[in-house]
């Protein structure tokens, strides 16, 4: 999310969201210490908890000019329990760093999905046996 996209646009990117990346520069401190505004704002939007969301330092290949350390990057992606990933969308060499980030936000997407097919494929099994069992007891006494 840019710091550009005002606070009005933002319930409309949130309506039906998959996956949230939150990018930051890490040429600017600004970037990255607004980035826990954005992710507050997310959750005021109702994107649920199961959306994955991903943390990304931009602009690594301006290495002179960095200003946020991968150390305090990855504090705040610990303190919120999201990935983090470091590239370049300048620099050809972080071209992997750029497929990791959308294989990581599918694959846990993915999981999310299954783990709700699988709550709804069992939860009717769970509760026949849970029924079951409350019966059982019922007739023992
Ligand atoms: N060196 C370098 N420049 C980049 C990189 N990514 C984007 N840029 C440049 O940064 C400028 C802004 O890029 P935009 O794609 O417009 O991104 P934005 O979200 O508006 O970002 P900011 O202007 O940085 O707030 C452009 O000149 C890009 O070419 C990068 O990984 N490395």
């Amino acid at each position: 999310i840019s710091s550009v996209v005002p606070y009005l646009i933002l319930p409309i990117f949130c309506l039906n969201v998959h996956a949230i990346i939150f990018v930051y520069d890490v040429t600017s401190l600004a970037s990255f210490e607004s980035l826990p505004e954005w992710i507050e704002e997310c959750s005021r939007h109702s994107v649920p908890p199961m959306v994955p969301r991903i943390l990304v330092g931009n602009k690594c290949d301006l290495r002179g000019a960095r200003e946020v350390s991968t150390l305090l990057a990855q504090r705040l992606a610990d303190s919120y329990n999201f990935p983090l990933f470091e590239t370049s969308a300048r620099d050809p060499a972080e071209k992997e760093h750029v497929d990791a980030i959308f294989l990581t936000l599918t694959s846990t997407h993915l999981k999310g999905l299954i783990s709700i097919i699988n709550f709804f494929y069992w939860q009717p099994f769970l509760q026949a046996i849970a029924f079951g069992k409350q019966g059982l007891y019922c007739t023992l006494n």
